[in-house]
């Protein structure tokens, strides 16, 4: 029996003074119940009390004083979404949740959970958590898209917990999709981590756990959750030897990455996936930290009845993160720039992103030259390389060259911390200025004014 059962069996026929009790049932949370109550026909006026006035007169007052409640509740719910820039789409979104301990009563978050929660400090869910939660505990199929750093791997693990109630022999009933080995890691930690004293098994898909027999997928009646990526997941699939036919919970991770240009070939990944995921039963959310067009679009084409949660502008910086467009001329003018930076001192770590990897070893040369601390991250180093490239953040200067895209800069303000970015653009980036620019713009951060100005491409 859900909380509304239980209302519903105490409150039938009950008469509920809403000019007295209204504003004590917008404390209590318990008007969106009421009004479903009413709109059912379970909540009247006492019948005396409906006799003696006749019954269309006290239902019409009723009913005005539930339209007028209602409203207040709605203006309520969008003054939050606004707060939080929580921008949804679709039919039918559940309220978005304003702390961890509404999931106790609302949606029977196991207690152990939010101890979870609690005991690693996380206390107040982030905006993206505020709605994505809720509707995933409604099994709503969704597209999340949230900067990065913003809380996203939470936002769909407690929603998985939730549903799974409790360990079972049934096969894997939640499966999640990263791009990369290192997110399928942060992810079963995570997992691993809220999951303590409740006893599920979370496993996760990699060479290293078949190695140690960790996860054998011939027996993953011993499995309630899996996390893999894509390529391992299909690999597996081709060869019969996985059975997904008892997922109930299906979430591809950075979903944007996945559909990337150039690896188109994840769409049939993804569609071989959600075949083999066959029991009716199953529920489907992306989340990304971009709003691309085309996984939008796919989720319209694929997702049943979509709801889309946008935290933010689309495709916009982080807010944590103070942006700046600097003018260095020429290609050279970079060198110098980094140079002055570091010169004028600043707080380490820094990481400079670089559009090929020729780049990265050129620039890495010259700082090397100059006596600064600095390492190099990039496809073509191994694992171990890139793990060994660690930073303290002492006062030694630490400079890390990596190879990525535009907003990921987001990445040095992760979780409400503050960071710097510096954009450099030459004479030849200029056609590419006025949208740089404008995402700035968004993130509240200064921008000179030609800059918005300058004509706008269209590719
Ligand atoms: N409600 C919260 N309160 C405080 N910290 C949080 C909360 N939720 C998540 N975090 C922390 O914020 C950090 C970033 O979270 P997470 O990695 O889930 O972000 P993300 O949106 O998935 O980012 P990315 O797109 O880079 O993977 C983590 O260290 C996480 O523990």
């Amino acid at each position: 029996m859900d909380a509304f059962d239980l209302f519903r069996k105490l409150g039938a026929g009950a008469k509920f003074d809403f000019k007295r009790f209204g504003k004590d049932a917008e404390r209590f949370k318990v008007m969106q119940m009421l009004s479903r109550m009413f709109t059912e026909g379970i909540l009247w006026t006492s019948s005396a009390d409906r006799k003696s006035r006749g019954l269309k007169e006290g239902r019409d007052r009723d009913k005005t004083s539930m339209k007028r409640l209602q409203h207040l509740h709605q203006e309520k719910v969008n003054r939050v979404r606004t707060q939080h820039r929580i921008n949804v789409h679709g039919c039918d979104v559940p309220d978005p949740v304003c702390t961890f301990s509404e999931l106790l009563s609302e949606y029977d978050l196991n207690p152990r959970v939010l101890q979870n929660l609690s005991a690693a400090g996380l206390t107040v869910p982030t905006p993206i958590q505020m709605q994505a939660i809720p509707l995933m505990m409604h099994g709503r199929e969704l597209l999340a898209c949230a900067p990065t750093g913003s809380g996203k791997t939470l936002a769909f693990c407690l929603p998985l917990l939730t549903h799974l109630k409790q360990p079972a022999n049934l096969g894997i009933r939640a499966l999640v999709i990263s791009p990369t080995r290192e997110l399928a890691s942060q992810t079963h930690r995570e997992l691993v981590r809220l999951s303590e004293g409740v006893g599920f098994r979370v496993h996760i898909l990699d060479k290293a756990s078949m190695a140690a027999k960790k996860y054998v997928p011939s027996s993953n009646k011993k499995s309630d959750i899996l996390i893999s990526t894509p390529n391992r997941l299909v690999y597996l699939l081709k060869q019969d030897a996985l059975d997904l036919s008892s997922v109930e919970w299906l979430v591809v991770d950075e979903s944007d990455k996945l559909f990337e240009d150039g690896r188109s070939g994840f769409r049939d990944q993804l569609a071989a996936v959600f075949q083999a995921c066959s029991s009716p039963r199953v529920r489907r959310a992306l989340y990304s930290a971009t709003c691309a067009p085309d996984v939008e679009q796919w989720c319209r084409l694929n997702l049943d009845n979509l709801v889309s949660v946008n935290i933010g502008h689309r495709n916009s910086a982080v807010e944590t993160v103070e942006q700046e467009l600097l003018f260095v001329g020429t290609e050279n003018g970079k060198l110098l720039a980094v140079r002055d930076i570091i010169k004028k001192g600043f707080l380490p770590p820094m990481l400079v992103f670089v559009q090929s990897i020729d780049r990265a070893r050129e620039l890495f040369h010259e700082l090397v030259y100059e006596g600064i601390n600095v390492d190099i991250i990039h496809a073509d180093r191994t694992q171990q390389q890139a793990r060994a490239c660690k930073l303290p953040t002492s006062s030694v200067c630490n400079v890390v060259l990596s190879i990525f895209v535009y907003l990921i800069l987001g990445r040095t303000g992760r979780a409400g911390r503050t960071g710097r970015a510096v954009t450099f653009f030459t004479e030849e980036d200029k056609p590419l200025l006025r949208s740089i620019a404008n995402v700035i713009k968004q993130a509240g951060c200064p921008v000179p004014g030609y800059m918005v100005g300058f004509k706008k491409i269209h590719r």
